[in-house]
């Protein structure tokens, strides 16, 4: 089943915080980014009806959720809604949180097996949610969220209260939930590597405004916005599709548009999109083609820009490729040394670091 816009233009008034949002969620997984306190969680409360005082139009495909006459109570939205602290009820095992989902289902959707399977969840069946780990009751959750039929899956910080290695365990699960269930995602996170290894798209909040929304690659490469993303030095992500795989020597390659690279330690299927980061600490420029060094990775740059920072420190902007572009940091006398300027040719040596692969 195709998944359907939900187009949104609705505000919230409350003492001190006042909402003001409208945008479309497309299928796949967009990630809901800001400070605490700027209204994530308000919105996801709108969209879902959960708020009496919001005001505005809600519209999912051709189904009008809210606007002029129309305001379809949270149980006829075809929305889920997973919280951090799961709210599983607490008298039902894992099986009586999933048949209760069932019964309220709205129109089609996941198959029970399905959802059993995709989820493992065959094994905690039988538990009771006081039995079950942090991520086991991520699982169920999201299990029960989607055995009620939602096109729309709203999951407010789903991964912020387990360790990393739950967090892992989770992440393949959720990634999968568009493609598998047909369902679209709209994901809450304050968490950067949250985002880079799970969303398609990100919408950035700040103080009840949505900023904008763009694919990942395009925020996190805009040094507009690295003080929202708390990022503190410069770097540019670039999606990557594998196009082949050295078993000899562990090695993947990966077409970007920056230009093919190499890396190790994952080894997905031809074709599958990577998401890599290549910070500013981790490109080295040479004049010549570097002949004999441990970096894998070497592609013909340009200087786009210098701009000078603190203490002899010069912040070098780069093309590379086809439309994507690169930063390092370089000291004034390697400026000197390396005669750079805007439309310098040179050489870049970088380690890309490998953020998420989706299988
Ligand atoms: N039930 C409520 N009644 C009154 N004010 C509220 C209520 N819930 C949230 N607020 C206020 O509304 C504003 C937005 O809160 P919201 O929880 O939506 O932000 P958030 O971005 O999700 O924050 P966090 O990341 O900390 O969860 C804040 O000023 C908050 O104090």
């Amino acid at each position: 089943m195709t998944a359907r816009p939900l187009d949104f233009d609705v505000t919230l008034e409350r003492p001190g915080f006042q909402l003001r949002a409208a945008d479309r969620i497309e299928s796949g997984i967009t990630a809901l980014f800001g400070p605490s306190g700027c209204g994530k969680t308000s919105l996801l409360r709108c969209l879902a009806g959960l708020e009496p005082a919001c005001r505005g139009r809600i519209r999912h495909g051709d189904q009008p959720w809210q606007g002029p006459g129309v305001r379809l109570p949270p149980h006829r939205r075809a929305v889920g809604l997973v919280f951090q602290d799961t709210r599983l009820f607490p008298h039902l095992s894992a099986r009586g949180n999933l048949d209760f989902a069932e019964r309220r289902r709205r129109g089609d959707g996941p198959g029970r097996a399905e959802v059993i399977e995709g989820l493992g969840l065959r094994a905690l069946l039988d538990q009771s949610p006081a039995a079950l780990s942090g991520g086991e009751s991520q699982r169920v959750a999201l299990g029960r969220a989607l055995l009620a039929g939602p096109r729309l899956l709203l999951l407010d910080e789903p991964l912020s209260g387990l360790d990393a290695a739950r967090q892992r365990e989770i992440m393949p699960l959720l990634r999968a939930i568009p493609e598998r269930f047909g369902v679209q995602l709209l994901v809450v996170t304050h968490a950067c590597h949250e985002v880079l290894s799970l969303a398609d798209r990100m919408i950035l909040m700040q103080a009840g405004r949505l900023i904008t929304q763009a694919p990942l690659s395009d925020l996190f490469s805009a040094p507009d916005y690295w003080p929202i993303l708390g990022l503190t030095e410069p770097a540019v992500v670039w999606p990557g599709r594998v196009v082949a795989r050295d078993n000899d020597w562990g090695l993947t390659t990966l077409a970007t548009d920056a230009g093919r690279l190499r890396v190790s330690g994952i080894n997905p299927g031809s074709g599958a999109p990577v998401m890599l980061r290549v910070s500013a600490r981790d490109v080295v420029l040479s004049l010549e083609p570097p002949m004999a060094t441990s970096m894998l990775n070497s592609l013909p740059v340009r200087v786009e820009a210098l701009e000078n920072e603190r203490d002899g420190v010069v912040r070098v902007r780069l093309a590379v490729g086809h439309r994507a572009a690169l930063w390092t940091h370089v000291t004034r006398q390697s400026v000197a040394a390396l005669r750079l300027e805007p439309g310098r040719r040179l050489h870049a040596l970088i380690r890309p670091e490998v953020l998420g692969v989706n299988h």
